[in-house]
């Protein structure tokens, strides 16, 4: 029988038995994680992204029964073109990849720097649909000596089909594991005041640089369908509040900052007002100008840029408005990246002094 082994492994002291496994120093992981992204635009990658992504319980709760012949037989075949073409609209060529994927990516490195005066600290991010995955992210950190990970859905306002599916990602890949590090979860942080001062600060920002003042201000969040809502999803009233905090820091009079919710999917009823709808009211009410935010979006992705920055401003254009602006999401802003750092030096307490 073999002797007992006396030494701490986690510290390392003294020799290694022979035929123990190397051991790494003791770090600590963040892993910030966004939604996700295909790898290219033509039709099997956004097939493979889209396939992934609407496969998911968390985003589709429909029964699989109903649900699956529909998106296997319908959308799968449909989807991908219109999407691929969508994508092709704002593709980041000189990295041949999303903007969102570029972002994250930006975020990551530019986060890593500012933690770079805790040696035991390492940075990397992930998507929860597409690449680089969640499961090798954690891999990875692991192999560098991460014993504790702390996993940053890149969400400000819950939604089980964001925050929870990142969630349960992650869980699922530590459930394979034998040697499973300590983790945490960053929660949702739609009324937090740096998040608020964040927004405020990049919109006073952009309105000063226009040439125009635009009579109303709208915040467009992604919508959910009704039915999640009335399950319990604590989404809408996260958006609301974060409109309400925000529309306070700005100090402005009740009504210029207006909250909708777009890109629906589907035929159920989403959150309401549309923001399509909207600026096309707002519009053909005789309002000339607008700016359009996107609160709930950590980065400018296809719903911020094509949809928003695009569709919704030849919308307001098309139906009398003349002057549309879109504010850019936080991204890796200074004011932006303030918002992550402030998170994670917050809940890497106790485990990073
Ligand atoms: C039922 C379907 C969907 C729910 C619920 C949903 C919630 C939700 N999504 C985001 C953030 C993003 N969604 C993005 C794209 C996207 N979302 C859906 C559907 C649902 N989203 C689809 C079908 C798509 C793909 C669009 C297309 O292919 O046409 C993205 C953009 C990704 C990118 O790479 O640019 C983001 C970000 C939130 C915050 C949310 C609920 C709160
Ligand atoms: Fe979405
Ligand atoms: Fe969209």
């Amino acid at each position: 029988m073999n002797a007992p082994v006396t030494i701490d492994p986690s510290t390392a002291i003294g020799p290694l038995p022979a035929g123990h496994p190397a051991v790494a120093p003791k770090r600590v992981g963040v892993l910030l994680v966004n939604l996700g992204t295909p790898d290219g635009t033509s039709y099997w990658p956004m097939r493979r992204y889209l396939r992934e992504f609407l496969s998911d319980k968390r985003v589709i709760e429909w029964p699989r029964a109903l649900w699956y012949p529909i998106l296997h037989g319908i959308v799968l075949n449909t989807r991908p073109k219109k999407s691929g073409h969508a994508y092709d609209q704002i593709w980041n060529r000189e990295r041949g990849e999303s903007p969102l994927r570029t972002f994250t990516r930006a975020q990551g490195e530019e986060l890593a720097e500012r933690l770079a005066g805790h040696e035991t600290i390492r940075v990397d991010w992930a998507m929860r649909y597409g690449n680089p995955s969640i499961a090798s992210r954690i891999d990875a950190l692991i192999e560098q000596g991460c014993e504790r990970v702390l996993c940053f859905p890149l969400y400000p306002q819950y939604s089980a089909s964001t925050t929870a599916t990142v969630n349960d990602k992650f869980f699922e890949h530590l459930s394979s594991l034998r040697w499973m590090p300590a983790v945490r979860t960053v929660p949702a942080y739609h009324d937090d005041p740096v998040y608020i001062d964040a927004l405020a600060r990049s919109i006073e920002t952009h309105l000063a640089s226009l040439d125009f003042e635009p009579e109303r201000v709208v915040a467009s969040y992604h919508g959910i369908p009704q039915s999640y809502f009335r399950k319990g999803d604590p989404y809408h009233c996260h958006c609301q509040k974060t409109s309400r905090l925000l529309q306070e820091r700005l100090g402005w009079p009740k009504g210029r900052l207006m909250t909708t919710f777009q890109s629906r999917f589907g035929p159920e009823e989403w959150l309401q007002p549309y923001t399509d709808k909207t600026v096309e009211a707002l519009a053909k009410e005789g309002v000339k100008r607008i700016a359009v935010l996107n609160p709930g979006f950590v980065s400018d992705c296809l719903e911020t840029l094509e949809e928003i920055a695009g569709e919704a401003g030849e919308i307001f254009l098309h139906n009398g408005g003349t002057n549309f602006s879109h504010i850019p999401c936080l991204n890796d802003s200074a004011p932006g990246m303030d918002v992550i750092e402030h998170l994670v030096r917050r809940e890497l307490r106790g485990w990073v002094e």
